[in-house]
């Protein structure tokens, strides 16, 4: 449903290449091309607002934001009404792709940055987004937060952090059994060699890394799952800023 005024959806030629993209990653995604023409047009109008997405053009916001985030499903892991949780979201990404082409997961699509928080409530409430909620905060302090902690099937994240720094906020948010994805660009090997013992501190370890190349664009990229074995250590995530000035690797 739509709310107001808003620019145009996508093109005939972004439907296009949107349609062309999802098929090479084995999707049909011809069920979905009003939500994503739609999500488009948000973005452009919030776009000559606030500076959420560093994305402009039509083919960038289709490649680079949509079908890039559609890369998780590459992955075996979105069976069901799982609970996901999108840590650093910014404008919706992945977690907003990903609710649109798998509605029956749970979504909860975390930003430290309030306007970018506003603009993911309004995207989900236009788009009619059963199922997914928007949240503000910083992941060391809703870590900590029962009805988060230890709370998610899978957690996902893209251009947040170094594995090292993103291991520490990502695992004490997955249940036991649980998986989280690392979205990656084409160079991973120098942050997953130190990667095993901080993992391991963590109550986590290392699972599949997928190399794969973005639809129609032929860049590459790599998803890191880091699985959940035993629980995180109450130490983890340290305080907010910490993480990130002092590593654990
Ligand atoms: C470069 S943006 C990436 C946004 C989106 N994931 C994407 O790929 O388009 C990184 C985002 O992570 C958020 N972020 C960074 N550290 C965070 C933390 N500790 N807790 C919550 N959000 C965080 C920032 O506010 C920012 O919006």
């Amino acid at each position: 449903m739509f709310h107001g005024k808003h620019p145009e959806g996508l093109s005939e030629r972004g439907r296009a290449l949107l349609l062309e993209g999802g098929k090479a990653l084995g999707l049909d995604l011809k069920p979905h091309l009003e939500a994503f023409s739609r999500l488009y047009a948000l973005l452009q109008e919030a776009s000559g607002k606030v500076n959420l997405t560093a994305l402009r053009s039509e083919e960038e916001v289709v490649v680079k934001h949509f079908l890039d985030s559609l890369t998780l499903l590459r992955l075996p892991l979105w069976q069901g009404p799982l609970r996901v949780l999108d840590l650093g979201t910014g404008a919706g990404f992945p977690g907003l792709p990903l609710k649109i082409v798998r509605p029956e997961l749970e979504l909860v699509l975390v930003d430290a940055t309030r306007k970018k928080v506003a603009f993911v409530e309004r995207a989900i409430e236009v788009l009619g987004l059963k199922g997914a909620r928007a949240l503000w905060g910083r992941a060391e302090v809703l870590a900590r937060e029962a009805g988060h902690r230890e709370a998610y099937a899978r957690a996902v994240a893209r251009a947040v952090a170094p594995l090292c720094v993103l291991s520490e906020l990502l695992l004490p948010f997955l249940e036991v059994g649980g998986a989280a994805v690392a979205m990656k660009g084409p160079r991973v090997e120098e942050e997953l060699a130190p990667l095993p013992p901080v993992l391991e501190r963590l109550g986590g370890r290392l699972g599949e890394v997928l190399a794969l190349r973005l639809p129609l664009s032929g860049e590459a990229r790599h998803l890191v799952v880091l699985e959940k074995a035993a629980p995180t250590p109450p130490a983890y995530p340290r305080r907010p800023g910490v993480p990130e000035r002092h590593p654990l690797c």
